[in-house]
């Protein structure tokens, strides 16, 4: 395995050193649990995917990390890094892998003020499971003027060529924030130079995930079954749609929490209709986004926990104009699409290309990020 990660770093006359398998690893913004996935990659191609897993938190584990939210390094987070420890080293430990990537767990992100802050100690890591680890991926981003995120585009470019696309299309993301990457797979610029777009396109399941915790005490609207019960409410989705964040151009990119103010918009509201507005909130924005891409996507892949509502996918299909699949549709696994994204981004890191550029993050040059703590 240690052949294999020297290894990687190197061109074999002049191309890129074989594939290695690289195992990715994600807590998102929902702070449900930890993805793993492995991709067999030489940074460029995807050559195969292989094995996923996922630890989920606790309710005791999601409280600390939830309760850590807004918190910067220098602030008490022992409890909190313990959690992301832990439930990392459980979620990673069965893998065979030559590299790991491990995003850790966003608690704030500023890239126009603080910074950006991913929770947990790759080095740590790297040591208990005697693997090289790749981490940190999105501060040198944020340091060279970039948002830090989304960071998934140049993985989402190399998955419109692992599928054979052949037209321009789009990735959307809808976790507890939701993210677009708009990709031209016949373009010749290299990924991240021309061939893509990406930004945050606003909340998405985490306002709903708040409102189902306030009003009904439980964690998500499954199957937006609430939602389906209510109606959307002209008055607040107008207000919510009149926020700068809309009107700013793309590259941009949201912490969890920024719309946190989304809830008194529907306070007033009953639990069906408020939750009917939110999720048509989420899907508003998402139109909102579309309108930035440079030519109409032919096609909408949608990944992330928010493809299995039901209500937001037909919000979604009826206002878009190109047919709105999961990411199923054409192969892939929207479950495990940002763990493996992770995977994708340690090779790139390993080999020294870039994880973001000016479409995608709106730093001034394609860059690379990342520590490598090797074993
Ligand atoms: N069956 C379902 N019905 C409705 N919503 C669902 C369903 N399954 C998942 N979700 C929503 O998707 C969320 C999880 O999405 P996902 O795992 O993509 O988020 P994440 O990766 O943590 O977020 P991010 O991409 O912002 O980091 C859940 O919290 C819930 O709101
Ligand atoms: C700062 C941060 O962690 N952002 C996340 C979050 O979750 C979705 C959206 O906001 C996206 O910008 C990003 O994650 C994905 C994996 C990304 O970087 O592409």
């Amino acid at each position: 395995m240690r052949a294999a990660i020297r290894r990687a770093g190197e061109k074999v006359k002049g191309k890129l050193a074989d594939p290695i398998w690289a195992l990715g690893a994600m807590s998102g913004t929902s702070l449900d649990g930890v993805d793993a996935a492995l991709v067999l990659t030489d940074g460029v191609t995807i050559s195969e995917f292989g094995a996923s897993g996922y630890r989920g938190y606790s309710d005791a584990e999601q409280a600390v990390l939830r309760a850590a939210l807004g918190k910067w390094p220098g602030d008490d987070l022992a409890e909190a890094a313990e959690v992301v420890f832990r439930s990392h080293f459980a979620a990673l430990q069965g893998f065979e892998a030559d590299v790991i990537g491990f995003h850790g767990q966003t608690l704030a992100h500023e890239p126009q003020g603080r910074g950006t802050h991913q929770l947990g100690d790759g080095a740590a890591l790297a040591e208990a499971l005697g693997r090289s680890v790749v981490w940190d991926f999105r501060s040198n981003d944020v340091e060279l003027g970039g948002e830090g995120a989304p960071l998934a585009p140049f993985f989402h470019w190399a998955c419109a060529k692992w599928i054979g696309a052949d037209a321009p299309l789009a990735f959307l993301n809808l976790g507890g924030v939701g993210n677009l990457t708009w990709v031209d797979p016949l373009s010749t610029a290299p990924e991240g130079e021309g061939a893509l777009l990406a930004f945050d396109t606003g909340p998405a399941n985490a306002p709903i995930n708040d409102l189902m915790m306030e009003r009904r005490g439980v964690a998500f609207d499954k199957d937006g079954t609430l939602a389906a019960q209510g109606q959307v409410v002209d008055g607040a989705l107008e207000l919510f749609l009149e926020e700068g964040y809309f009107r700013k151009m793309p590259p941009k990119s949201l912490d969890r929490n920024d719309f946190s103010l989304m809830l008194d918009l529907v306070r007033e509201l009953d639990d069906a209709d408020a939750a009917a507005t939110m999720t048509a909130m989420a899907a508003a924005a998402v139109m909102q986004g579309m309108e930035h891409c440079p030519v109409a996507p032919q096609r909408v892949l949608v990944t992330g926990g928010g493809r299995h509502n039901p209500v937001m996918m037909a919000m979604l299909t009826s206002a878009l104009d190109c047919p709105v699949r999961p990411v199923e549709a054409v192969g892939l696994n929207g479950d495990m699409l940002e763990a493996q994204a992770f995977a994708y981004l340690a090779v790139r890191v390993m080999r020294g290309l870039p994880t973001s550029a000016p479409g995608t993050t709106g730093v001034r040059a394609p860059v690379g990020g990342g520590q490598i703590s090797r074993v």
